[in-house]
Formats: structure tokens, C-alpha cells, sequence
């Protein structure tokens, strides 16, 4: 039997007052406890996909299915929504007269005490909130605020869970460690989880997928791995990361098969290390650098005329001179250069 909880069919949605398709046919499969990242550029149709996927709005054309249910009808109800597909909103909605103890504990109340007590301390322990269980959200940060939705959501152990940019307000060590919890939970629960994020660290470090919309469109669905290394295109590379993309003709001689052959090729720049003279691949100037925390970027020019980022854990003043071997690189679809990010 197949495992695919929740797939789209050419899902599209075009709002009345526009006349770009917010979501174009997008046909995506979910899998049963699978975790997927819903990412791209501001605009591009992450969270009207997401309440396509909760059934909260009525596609144009198209079908969202929840295992053999069609979610579509659920838009047109008195309160919309698939009942079993549960969504967090950007603004949280949490309740605004009950305390933090008592949001998370509302989806528990038809369980015994003991575990309606038990698990509201646990999920209050997970998400750093057990000095906040007696206060109300509107004495919480907007960052304490995401943290109270995101135990409220997993309170009841749902079978699948829609977060939209669930770590917007969470920061630095805590997100980490907010982040490793959520995984944790789900995969206790076998819980689906579909998050739409802008970030790309987050949409990489903690999932089983990633899926990348532009102007409404699915470009790429892949594991966080090949969506790094293998990107289908140009857009795709650079939205993921710093990314160094050159024809082929303009690598050093013999570097790669068919040199001579019209590539687009990409190398990023920890593919890039900085070598003696005599290993080096390519030598040029830098032109500046920038402290990174546990390393430096520099942004080199090449004798051959190539700009180039690249890594470095030691600093280089620039105007130095310095030589670098390339240590992998891959070529993308031929396509104009586009221009860096
Ligand atoms: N209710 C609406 N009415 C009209 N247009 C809308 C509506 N909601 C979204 N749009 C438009 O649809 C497109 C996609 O918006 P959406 O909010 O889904 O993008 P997004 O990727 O989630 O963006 P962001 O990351 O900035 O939140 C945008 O052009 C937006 O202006």
C-alpha cells in the first residue's frame, strides 16, 4: 500500500484581483511522517499552497487529496479546513483569555487528568515555556508566543501538522534546539509535517524534503542533499546558497572533459581551497573579505577574469595574492548567467 498521505494534482489558484497565478499546477506527493520544507522567494506562493493543503481555500483548478479524501470540498464549509489537517498560522491564533498551560492543554481536555497533566508539562519542558505557563499571550514575546503555538499543535499528536514560518521569531541557540524537539516529536508521533519557510538553513537542516516554488511554481523537489549539490537550475543553486557560475569555457584548460563544449558550470565556494602556487587550479586577487564568525569570505578576482567567493579560515588582506584549487563543481542546464544573488 503506498504511503502517500497528502498529493496535489496540477493544484492552481489565481486571486481575483490579480492576473498571475499565485499557485500554478502543482503536483507534489507527501509521505506518511515525512518532514517537508515549503521554500522560495517572498511571494512566491508558499502560503496559499499551504491553506490549498488545509483546505482552506477552494483551488481553481486542480485536487489536494488527504490519503483517498478529497481536501478541495473542505473549502466551502461553514468553517473551512480538512478537521484532521491541523494549520498554524504566522499569527498563531492562540487563545487570548486562557494562560500558555491552558492553550496547550485545550486540544488534551478529552484525556484523563493525569495525561492531560502530564503531557502539558512535558510539552512546556520541550519548548522552554514552563516559566511561562501561568501568563497569558499577550504578556509573551512574539518568539514565546511561536513557541506556545508550536506545543499547542503537537499536543494532540496529530497525524499531520501545516506550519507557516513556524521559526520566524525564534532565534540563535534556542531555534536549534526548538528545531531538534519538533523533529523529535514527529517522529515520535509519525506526524507529517509541511512547513513554509524563506530560510534556507531551515528548510536544509531538518528535513526529509525540500520543495522550492517560484512564481507559483514547483521548480525542484528533492532530499536537503541534492537540492544543495544537484540543483536543477541556476535559480535553484543560488537560492540555496553562494554559488560561483561560469561557462566552462573560461576553466583552466584540460580541467574539465570537453572543455572546449559550452557549459554552464557552478562550484561552490567551500569547493574552492585556497593552495600553494604550484597545486593551484586558478590565481587571483582579493578584492575584499568579510568575518563570517568561524571562517572568512573573500571575494576573489581571477587572473582569468573570474569573480569568485570563496572560504577561507584565515584572513587575506585584500590586494594579496592568492591560489586556489577547486576541489568539485557541477555543470547546470545551459542557461543565460544570471546575476549573483
Ligand atoms: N488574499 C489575497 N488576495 C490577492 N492576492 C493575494 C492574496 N494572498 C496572496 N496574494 C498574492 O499571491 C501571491 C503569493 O502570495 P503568498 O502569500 O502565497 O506568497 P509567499 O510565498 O507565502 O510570500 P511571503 O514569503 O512573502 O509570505 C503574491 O503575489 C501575493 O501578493
Amino acid at each position: 500500500m503506498s504511503d502517500i498521505i497528502l498529493h496535489t494534482d496540477q493544484l492552481s489558484k489565481t486571486f481575483v484581483q490579480s492576473t498571475a497565478a499565485a499557485v500554478h499546477q502543482v503536483s507534489l506527493q507527501v509521505t506518511q511522517g515525512e518532514v517537508l520544507a515549503l521554500t522560495g522567494p517572498s511571494g512566491a506562493g508558499k502560503t496559499t499552497l499551504l491553506r490549498l493543503l488545509a483546505g482552506l481555500m477552494l483551488p481553481d483548478q486542480g485536487t489536494v487529496y488527504y490519503k483517498d479524501e478529497l481536501v478541495n470540498e473542505y473549502a466551502e464549509e461553514l468553517v473551512p479546513g480538512h478537521p484532521d489537517i491541523h494549520l498554524v498560522f504566522q499569527d498563531f491564533k492562540l487563545f487570548p483569555n486562557h494562560t500558555v498551560a491552558e492553550n496547550i492543554n485545550y486540544q488534551l481536555r478529552y484525556y484523563d487528568q493525569a495525561t492531560q497533566q502530564q503531557r502539558t508539562e512535558e510539552l512546556l519542558q520541550i519548548f522552554h515555556l514552563q516559566a511561562f505557563a501561568k501568563k497569558y499571550p499577550r504578556e509573551l514575546s512574539g518568539g514565546q508566543q511561536q513557541r506556545v503555538a508550536l506545543a499547542k499543535a503537537l499536543s494532540a499528536e496529530p497525524e499531520i501538522l501545516l506550519l507557516d514560518e513556524p521559526f520566524s521569531q525564534i532565534d540563535g541557540i534556542l531555534k536549534q534546539e526548538i528545531k531538534q524537539a519538533l523533529k523529535q516529536l514527529v517522529n515520535r508521533y509519525n506526524t507529517t509535517l509541511v512547513f513554509v519557510t524563506h530560510d534556507t538553513q531551515d528548510a536544509l537542516s531538518f528535513t526529509d524534503k525540500v520543495a522550492l516554488i517560484q512564481g507559483g511554481q514547483l521548480i525542484q523537489t528533492a532530499s536537503p542533499e541534492d537540492m544543495y549539490h544537484k540543483p536543477t537550475n541556476q535559480f535553484v543553486a543560488r537560492f540555496f546558497g553562494l554559488c560561483n557560475v561560469f561557462n566552462s569555457q573560461l576553466l583552466p584548460k584540460g580541467f574539465i572533459k570537453n572543455n572546449d563544449a559550452d557549459q554552464t558550470v557552478c562550484i561552490r565556494p567551500e569547493q574552492l581551497k585556497v593552495t600553494k602556487a604550484k597545486k593551484a587550479h586558478l590565481s587571483g586577487q582579493v578584492i575584499q573579505q568579510q568575518f563570517m564568525g568561524n571562517h572568512y569570505l573573500l571575494q576573489v578576482q581571477s587572473n582569468d577574469g573570474l569573480s569568485l567567493w570563496v572560504y577561507s579560515l584565515a584572513p587575506f588582506k585584500p590586494s594579496t595574492t592568492i591560489h586556489l584549487s577547486i576541489t568539485d563543481w557541477w555543470t547546470l542546464p545551459n542557461e543565460p548567467l544570471v546575476k549573483k544573488k
